[in-house]
Order: structure tokens, then C-alpha cells, then sequence
């Protein structure tokens, strides 16, 4: 199992980064239009102004263009924006979509004179249709290979010039032939809190949801660094908000409606913490083998190591070392609870904070 397999084992984390059915129905909606509405990203968004520019002047298609982050921090969004500014039509696909390289032909066939081609999952191409993708990029040229064995032709096609725009929350699975023939790489980082807000309090214009300041703040400090998750929750907060007050998101409405759904302040879930309680009060913090970890929690493996980790490590609760998986002593504070005395110690903390917010 791989990342994406791993976040598509738990579809229905309300934390997870990838997009939900629920999701695909407002996301088109609240996708800002141009660079401008685009929240943060301060860097990518100043150098594909440039590139996009300098394209329009010359009166050119602008050249090609790979997005790299995770999930939900706005490459397809940002794509349909290049398509925007370059006033020209777009064309979305995967790379998993793509099986074999007749289907890319097919595609690339097609394409308009200055068409923005939309690849997402691009490392998940494959190889026939990456090789074929080489040529398309680099000379606006495929061979389509018409009949089997010894008597195959190679028939070229020219192709009117386009403009990939590539997708990867895996940069560094791409091969470097593939890498090299993009003029422009745009790393997306994680949203800070303030930029989340921003997005919030625009989501809740398109929304028509009332969220004063700290409510909106109370949001953003749950969501992962990542648009998708603030857009969700704010959904989820404002159906409280309806049902159970008077409809406006306040900080106490947020975080009232995001206990009920299990994300702590911290923007932890259920199985994050799960693994985190496992780490510190089965195993005494570690270190302990993923596997171990996995089965104290009840889950696969991959589920452990790709969906809960990666936020567990980056929110430095967790650390994976070469003898397996340790807790960081902001781990224990934030469930409240106290380390053992001796490191190595097996046993569970013991202090007053032990039913902490999150307890049992
Ligand atoms: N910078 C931003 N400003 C405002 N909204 C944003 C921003 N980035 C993303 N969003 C919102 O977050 C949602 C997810 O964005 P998007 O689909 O572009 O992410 P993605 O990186 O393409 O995700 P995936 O890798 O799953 O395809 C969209 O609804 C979009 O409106």
C-alpha cells in the first residue's frame, strides 16, 4: 500500500487531505479565480506571476509547470488558475487515469493550440505513457505506434503547443528525465494559521456562514496547515452553529462542535491520538517497531505509518528513529500525561495530568 492507497483506507477522516465526495461538490465553488484571491504562497505565486507574464507578452503558451505538496494545499486550484490568467481552456486527468500511453495520446491529440493540461497524481503514470510524455513536452511531438510485433510503425503527430501542468504530492518519486522538462517547479508548503484564517473568513463569504475573528482562529489552528481540512471543518462547525446556537461561529461554537467530532486543538483525530496514547502508555514512550505500534492500535501497518505519522512528525509528537518509533516530550504534554522516571520504562505515566482533555 502506498500514500495514496494508505489515505484512501480512511476516506472518512474528517482530517484527511485528500477529497472527500462531500468536498467535490463545494470545492468548485470556493476556489479562488485568480492570483490574487490565492492565499498565501507567497514565493510560488510571485514567480508564476512571472512566468505567466512574461508568457503573455511574448505572446507564447507559458512554459511547463510542476506543483509539488500535499494534498489539498491547492494545485488544482492553482492550475485552473494558470489556465485563467492565460485566458485558455483547461483540461484535467491523472496519472492514474493514464494506463496505457494510447490514452495519453488520445489526450494529447486533442488539445487546443495553448490548452493548460491538468496531470495530477503525475508520479503515478505509467511508463509507456511517461516516455511518451517526454517527446510531447519537450518537441510537441508523439510517435503512435499503429500495429503488434515486427511490422509496427511508428507514425508521428505534431501536437499544437500546450502547457502541463503537473501534479505531485511525491516530487521525489518523479524521474528525473521527467522532472528536468518542466521550466518551473512550485513547492507548496503548509498554511500558516493566519493564512488559514484568511481562507476561512473568505470560504465563509462564499458560504454565507457568520464567523467572527477567533472563531475563524479556532479553525485554523485545527486544520493541518492545509486549506481543504479549514474549508471542511468550517462546514462542519457551521452545521453546529445552525443546529445547536444561533448559526454564528464563534471560538466557543468551533471548538464545542470540533470536540464533538473528535479533532482536538491541536488538530489531532481519534487515530492519531490512538497512536500517540499507544506510544506513551503501552510502550513508555519508546522506542517501539511500527508493527507493534500498529497492532497495540488495531490498524494496518501502512494506516499508522502514512496516514497518522506524517502529521505526528511534523507536529514533533513523534520522532521515527532507527530503533523505532519515540515519543517527544511535547507528546506527553499534550495528552497530559507524565513520563516514566527511567527512560526505557514500560510503564504508564502516573501524574495528576493523566485524564487530560483528551483522557480515556
Ligand atoms: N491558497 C488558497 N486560497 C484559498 N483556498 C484555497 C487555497 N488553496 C486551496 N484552497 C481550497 O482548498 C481546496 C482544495 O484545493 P485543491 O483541490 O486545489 O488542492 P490540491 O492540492 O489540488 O489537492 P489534491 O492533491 O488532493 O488534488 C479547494 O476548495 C480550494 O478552494
Amino acid at each position: 500500500m502506498n500514500w495514496d492507497d494508505a489515505a484512501q483506507a480512511a476516506p472518512d477522516r474528517l482530517l484527511g487531505a485528500a477529497a472527500d465526495s462531500d468536498d467535490q461538490a463545494v470545492e468548485a465553488a470556493l476556489r479562488p479565480k485568480d492570483l490574487g484571491e490565492f492565499v498565501g504562497q507567497e514565493r510560488v505565486r510571485e514567480q508564476l506571476d512571472l512566468v505567466l507574464k512574461a508568457a503573455r507578452k511574448r505572446g507564447g503558451t507559458a512554459d511547463h509547470v510542476l506543483l509539488s505538496g500535499a494534498p489539498g494545499l491547492g494545485k488544482t486550484t492553482l492550475s485552473m488558475i494558470i489556465a485563467a490568467e492565460m485566458g485558455a481552456p483547461i483540461r484535467i486527468t491523472s496519472g492514474p487515469a493514464i494506463q496505457h500511453a494510447g490514452d495519453l495520446a488520445a489526450i494529447l491529440s486533442s488539445l487546443a493550440e495553448g490548452e493548460v493540461l491538468f496531470l495530477d497524481e503525475i508520479h503515478r503514470m505509467s511508463r509507456p505513457a511517461e516516455e511518451m510524455l517526454y517527446m510531447a513536452m519537450e518537441d510537441f511531438r508523439v510517435d503512435v505506434i499503429v500495429g503488434k510485433g515486427p511490422g509496427a510503425t511508428a507514425i508521428p503527430l505534431e501536437l499544437p503547443p500546450f502547457t502541463l501542468v503537473g501534479a505531485t504530492t511525491r516530487a521525489g518519486l518523479l524521474p528525473p528525465p521527467l522532472r528536468d522538462r518542466f521550466g518551473f517547479t512550485g513547492h507548496m508548503e503548509f498554511y500558516a494559521p493566519a493564512e488559514l484564517e484568511r481562507v476561512i473568513h473568505r470560504s465563509a463569504g462564499l458560504l454565507d456562514v457568520a464567523v467572527d475573528t477567533a472563531g475563524a482562529a479556532e479553525i485554523a489552528g485545527r486544520s493541518r496547515g492545509t486549506p481543504r481540512i479549514a474549508n471542511r471543518l468550517l462546514r462542519r462547525v457551521r452545521d453546529y452553529a445552525q443546529v445547536r446556537a444561533d448559526g454564528v461561529v464563534t471560538r466557543q461554537t468551533a471548538a464545542k462542535a470540533l470536540e464533538v467530532y473528535e479533532v482536538d486543538a491541536r488538530g489531532l483525530d481519534r487515530l492519531d491520538r490512538a497512536v500517540l496514547r499507544a506510544l506513551l502508555t503501552l510502550f513508555g514512550g519508546g522506542p517501539v517497531g511500527l508493527s507493534t505500534l500498529a497492532v497495540a492500535v488495531g490498524e494496518e501497518r501502512e494506516t499508522v505509518e502514512e496516514v497518522a505519522e506524517p502529521f505526528l512528525v511534523r507536529e514533533g509528537l513523534l520522532a521515527r528513529t532507527p530503533r523505532g518509533r519515540v515519543a517527544t516530550a511535547a507528546a506527553w504534554t499534550h495528552l497530559g500525561l507524565v513520563p516514566p522516571q527511567h527512560s526505557g520504562g514500560a510503564g504508564p505515566g502516573t501524574g495528576p495530568g493523566q485524564t487530560g482533555l483528551f483522557g480515556p
